[in-house]
């Protein structure tokens, strides 16, 4: 599904990722982890287009993709959500996902004119059922007319979600998408990834810092530290990995569980 190929990104002197290649499978959780600045962030945002690499090359289903513009990622089926909120505060939880819908709709002056001729208006009402079904299945029913800036933190994280999964992505990029939460909003938002993964056929690449949960839910993981990958693997061999242990030995605020057998 996604490859990345000796990958490097430098901000200057600041070396924020040096050779990381990786492969994402169809169908996978594959989860991204390491101490802060250790270059997670930056990986993902090659992946999505927003950085472009220093050196190597990004695949996604085969293609090239490592030249492409961001919105051109999203329309062949990469979506994401930020570690920091981007939702429109001022807009409805609804329009905030209908803005997910728009590389999917059919632009232009034609389909403006047509509207009430049916053919834009059939458009229309296709995107509001599919909208509906992702409010349904994140259970947002009750706040879809909400103002999203007035929503507590838990509930944007989820419409954040919900507008990523809006784009239909084939895989969808999850950049800390518990940071903040409570550990029921964290439970519940695990279950909402599970479900994508598994009901909605969404193949998942994550980064997380919750250990507990990555390693619950994550089908594979990949640790960097100082920009360079130095494991990968299941949750069971990454958490036994001793230069794993070592580099997040001196996080003052993480804890590593302990490694326990396969
Ligand atoms: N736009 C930028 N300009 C300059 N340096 C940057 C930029 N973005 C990231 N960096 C640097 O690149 C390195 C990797 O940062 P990145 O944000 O990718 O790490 P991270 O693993 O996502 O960290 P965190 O867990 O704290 O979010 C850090 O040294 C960071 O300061």
């Amino acid at each position: 599904m996604l490859e990345a190929v000796d990958v490097s990104l430098r901000f200057g002197g600041v070396r924020a990722l040096t050779d990381v290649s990786f492969a994402v499978r169809r169908g996978e959780v594959f989860s991204i982890i390491g101490p802060n600045g250790a270059g997670k962030t930056s990986m993902v945002n090659c992946i999505s287009g927003r950085y472009r690499p220093t050196e190597g090359a990004i695949r996604y289903r085969g293609q090239d993709v490592t030249r492409l513009r961001p919105n051109r990622r999203a329309a062949i089926g990469i979506g994401r959500t930020f570690q920091n909120l981007a939702l429109f505060g001022h807009m409805t939880v609804l329009d905030n996902i209908m803005v997910g819908r728009h590389h999917l709709m059919k632009r232009g002056f034609l389909p403006g004119m047509l509207y009430w001729f049916g053919g834009a208006q059939r458009e229309e009402i296709e995107h509001r059922r599919a909208v509906e079904a992702i409010i349904d299945f994140l259970e947002i029913q009750q706040v879809r007319k909400t103002i999203a800036g007035t929503l507590p933190y838990g509930l944007r994280k989820r419409v954040e979600l919900a507008r990523a999964m809006a784009l239909q992505p084939q895989l969808i990029l999850l950049d800390e998408p518990m940071a903040g939460m409570n550990l029921e909003e964290k439970e519940d938002m695990a279950r909402y990834i599970l479900d994508l993964n598994e009901e909605w056929g969404m193949t998942v690449l994550m980064i997380e810092h919750d250990m507990g949960v990555v390693m619950d839910i994550s089908h594979r993981v990949m640790v960097l530290d100082f920009g360079r990958k130095i494991a990968e693997g299941t949750p069971e061999a990454v958490l036994a990995d001793p230069q794993v242990r070592r580099a997040y030995l001196g996080e003052a605020d993480e804890t590593i569980p302990e490694a326990v057998p396969a």
